[in-house]
């Protein structure tokens, strides 16, 4: 179970996270969504470690994760798939998901993770993670990496980002069958209404606060109608 109790997160007296209290219950698909700014990805960089807060606790599995490092977060498996990903130089496809997988990975599973994520495997698993690849592709990768960890708590920023419509088909199928799997708690940043329709849980985040939580039965239909009336096309 993760807990937030009371986090803020300030840069130079502004806050960009303010009180935030948030408690997820394990192997729950919480979607997290709001208008641009609203402190989606801060929050997601709280709990992986790469941000500490201002102030307020954070509880992984009664365990206060506070002021652990990135490292320490991940080894008590929690994974983090970044809006956008690195890229590293010198190391390719295929070592990447070995990497992340913690053991010894065959082809045909390192294949399965790519297949999940829409990519051709056998054209980029001796790939490096370079330049060379494009956005979507890197971005694709990275998300095969987190399926290949092995995680208590997942997070995806946006995987939605930069992805093709046939690749995005094939990873809400990915998520679909997380969610159903339930053996992990995936938060997930998006946009994406077909994303939202997985949740057990959907968060709305706006101006550094939760403006409101609830099932997608409690949350879809204001939250359509609000686009309708471009609130959220700003
Ligand atoms: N380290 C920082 N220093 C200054 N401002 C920051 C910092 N980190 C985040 N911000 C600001 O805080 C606000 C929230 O950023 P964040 O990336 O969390 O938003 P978001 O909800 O994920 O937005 P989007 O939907 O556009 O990805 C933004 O205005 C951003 O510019």
């Amino acid at each position: 179970m993760l807990r937030l109790e009371h986090v803020s997160f300030a840069v130079n007296g502004k806050y960009i996270l303010e009180d935030i209290n948030l408690t997820i219950e394990d192997n729950r698909f919480t979607v997290i969504t709001g208008p641009n700014g609203g402190g989606k990805s801060t929050l997601a960089k709280l709990i992986m470690g790469i941000e500490k807060p201002t102030s307020g606790k954070i509880y992984f599995n009664g365990e206060d994760i506070t002021d652990l490092t990135i490292d320490e977060r991940a080894k008590r498996k929690i994974g983090y798939a970044f809006q956008q990903p690195p890229r590293f130089k010198g190391m390719s496809v295929r070592n990447l998901l070995t990497l992340a997988h913690g053991r010894a990975l065959d082809e045909e599973h390192c294949c399965s993770y790519l297949t999940d994520v829409g990519l051709c495997s056998k054209d980029y698993l001796d790939r490096d993670v370079d330049s060379s690849l494009s956005g979507g592709e890197v971005k694709r990768i990275e998300i095969a990496s987190i399926l290949a960890r092995d995680v208590e708590l997942s997070i995806f920023d946006e995987p939605e980002a930069g992805i093709d419509l046939w690749s995005f088909a094939k990873l809400v199928e990915t998520f679909q069958k997380l969610q159903k799997k339930s053996q992990q708690s995936i938060i997930l940043i998006s946009h994406q209404e077909r994303i939202m329709q997985l949740a057990d849980e959907i968060i709305i985040i706006e101006a550094g606060k939760i403006k409101t939580r609830g099932s997608k039965d409690e949350i879809l239909p204001s939250l359509m109608s609000e686009f309708d009336t471009c609130e959220y096309k700003r």
